[in-house]
């Protein structure tokens, strides 16, 4: 059997590692959970990162990602035999993970589609281009009879999970990748979905000569026939690394010989550590530790096993002893695959592409979130149901306010209450629907798909029409019923105050979205906020008898130069009559203006302050959303 090391002779490979150690804080000691790892890949190689739950799979394919956070890490790892650049790298890497983290309401095809648009460059790819290789994707990834179905999840009815799972790749693979990583890609799926993953990426690393490197935690003898390297880990340290092929003749050589007609099971039995009790702790301990130091001599000694062709058919047997005739001939197939690979390993040097200008991104960006706005039919159908209660109440209760004492309360109520519906109702969905793509953006931003002001920008806006539309309807449907001011002016300044609480309250639920971690958090945080806000408002309180210490409060509040622009813009000019039993008579709008206290600042001035406060709020929420969604991995 030719050892790896002469067979990969000449080749630069993709991905080199040597010494990796990491260390994470446990209590006041230093748990060390990779020890001493080394190994390379190459390009056209499918990799197998195997062992026991916790023998440090995910820790190891995090490392090589340079996706690790927290801890010490320390050792060299290479990119195409250089050092790796931390804003080049994670262009040339694409990472499938565990979790399918993409937008349930959108189709695999305009999944897909969004993915290629992002991340392939305008200046090499135009957009049938673009449109083809979703084609390519999919036709690859066996989705074209899905295109249309949505991704589904939350709750929604969507693909099937071998289907999404082969969406999260597809994300990844209409890019240019130089490496693909998987982290437990077969999680969750049924043997046949799990080894038809396992197939397809196969065949996607053999046509684009990738490198693929994927944990897989208990693989069948059909999925192990996919692979041609494997590296087994127990406790953080290295069991084997080389050809799969070579991994039973290896344990064999040292000993170990397989019981098992599934190599997986063999290296799994081989290297798991008994927690039965101290004493088979211990003894499983040392078995792991002398595996490991057999390895280290085994690559020291260069490799070499004593009789390669017999142990290649006994390992052919074994795995046809699986009941698996096929998995054997594709062991072989794999066997042929690999050698054209090893010629064409180190030819093809994959380059990142250029980001798309910032234009570009905010189109798509904007488009895509327009669109999930749109699909969120239930959101839709509870603003409208908002906008026709809030016209019938408002209006009715208010119905045709004229000029007597009572009018001047009820317009008083009314421009309040109008006040907080404008806020509350939109808050909730606009907070969910950031909260709940935050793991997309995650997942986007660690491989650099596009700038977070584009992100920021395109998602701000397309929640724009979901408060403009209803709250004009609304405000329309109030003014008429309830017969406020008829007055072109007032009218359209009124409209405006609207808008500007809108654009001031979206930038105060993208804040709490990004302060919050859970939904639960946010729920909470946002009515407690919001009614201590109102407090100041100018209604609920008089705004000159507040407690100096707390005045202040009123200036960064979104409700109090709403609520006075209003009041003044309403009742500035209005005459009302008084009756002879009146004890306390208004006479003009003025005098209510200034028993509430609302004459402080000019409607103008209101307006200008709320659209300084909405900036404020804007500048919070990206800054959040900046420090938030920053990934800090550590990089070496
Ligand atoms: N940041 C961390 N802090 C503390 N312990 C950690 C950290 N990261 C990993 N570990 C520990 O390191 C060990 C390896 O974890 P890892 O997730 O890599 O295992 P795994 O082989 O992928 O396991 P599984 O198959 O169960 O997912 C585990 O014992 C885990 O608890």
């Amino acid at each position: 059997m030719q050892p790896e090391s002469e067979k990969n002779q000449g080749a630069i490979p993709i991905l080199s590692w040597n010494g990796l150690d990491y260390d994470v804080k446990a209590g006041k000691s230093v748990r060390r959970i990779l020890h001493n790892i080394c190994g390379n890949v190459y390009p056209g190689e499918l990799v197998a990162i195997m062992g026991s739950s916790g023998a440090g799979k995910t820790t190891l394919l995090n490392v090589l990602s340079g996706r690790v956070q927290g801890g010490r890490l320390y050792g060299e790892i290479k990119f195409n035999g250089a050092k790796r650049n931390p804003h080049t790298f994670k262009r040339m890497l694409s990472y499938v993970e565990q979790d399918d983290l993409m937008f349930p309401q959108l189709t695999v095809e305009e999944t897909l589609t969004n993915s290629a648009r992002l991340r392939l460059s305008d200046t090499k790819y135009t957009d049938d281009q673009k449109r083809e290789r979703v084609e390519t994707v999919m036709r690859q990834l066996r989705l074209t009879h899905v295109r249309h179905s949505g991704i589904g999840g939350f709750g929604g009815r969507g693909i099937s999970g071998g289907e999404r799972k082969r969406v999260s790749i597809g994300v990844e693979l209409v890019t240019d990748p130089a490496i693909l990583v998987l982290d437990e890609p077969s999680s969750g799926l049924d043997s046949s979905s799990a080894e038809m993953v396992v197939a397809l990426t196969k065949e996607m690393t053999r046509q684009r000569n990738l490198c693929t490197l994927m944990t897989i935690h208990q693989p069948s003898a059909e999925m192990v026939a996919h692979f041609d390297k494997l590296i087994l880990l127990s406790q953080g340290k290295l069991i084997y690394m080389g050809p799969m092929k070579q991994a039973v003749p290896y344990f064999e050589s040292i000993g170990f010989p397989s019981t098992h007609s599934n190599p997986a099971n063999f290296f799994i039995d081989l290297t798991t550590i008994d927690f039965s009790s101290d004493e088979a702790m211990q003894r499983s301990e040392q078995h792991v530790q002398n595996l490991a130091d057999s390895f280290v001599k085994f690559r020291e000694s260069g490799g070499q096993l004593p009789a390669p062709a017999a142990s290649v058919e006994k390992e052919n047997s074994s795995i046809e002893t699986a009941n698996s005739s096929s998995a054997a001939s594709s062991y072989s197939r794999s066997d042929v695959n690999n050698d054209m690979t090893q010629e064409l390993a180190g030819l093809v040097m994959h380059e990142p592409l250029p980001m798309n200008s910032w234009f570009s991104e905010f189109r798509v960006l904007l488009k895509r979130d327009w669109t999930l706005v749109m699909r969120n039919r239930y959101t839709l159908y509870g603003l409208a149901a908002m906008s026709l209660s809030t016209i019938i109440f408002l209006g009715f209760v208010f119905f045709q306010m004229g000029h007597t004492q009572e009018s001047v309360q009820n317009r008083i109520g009314a421009l309040f209450m109008f006040s907080l519906l404008c806020s509350y109702p939109l808050i909730f969905p606009v907070m969910t629907m950031i909260m709940v793509g935050r793991g997309v953006l995650l997942r986007e931003r660690s491989a650099g798909t596009y700038r977070m002001t584009s992100y920021f920008f395109a998602k701000a806006l397309s929640f724009f029409p979901l408060g403009l539309i209803p709250y004009t309807i609304t405000f329309i449907g109030v003014y008429f019923i309830s017969h406020l001011q008829y007055d072109a002016g007032k009218f359209f300044i009124g409209l405006a105050n609207t808008y500007v609480l809108i654009f001031t309250v979206i930038g105060f639920a993208f804040g709490v979205a990004m302060i919050a971690n859970q939904m639960e958090v946010a729920f909470i945080i946002t009515p407690v906020t919001l009614s201590t806000l109102v407090l100041f408002a100018g209604n609920l309180s008089n705004s000159r008898s507040i407690t100096p210490v707390l005045r202040w409060i009123r200036y960064v509040c979104m409700f109090y130069y709403t609520y006075s622009a209003f009041i003044q813009n309403e009742l500035g000019g209005l005459k009302f009559t008084c009756d002879d039993s009146s004890t306390a008579c208004y006479r003009t709008g003025e005098e209510v203006i200034k028993a509430y206290g609302l004459d402080a600042q000019a409607i103008w001035l209101c307006i200008v302050l709320n659209i300084v406060l909405g900036i404020g709020n804007y500048i919070i929420a990206y800054s959040l959303t900046r420090w938030r969604i920053k990934p800090r991995y550590l990089w070496i």
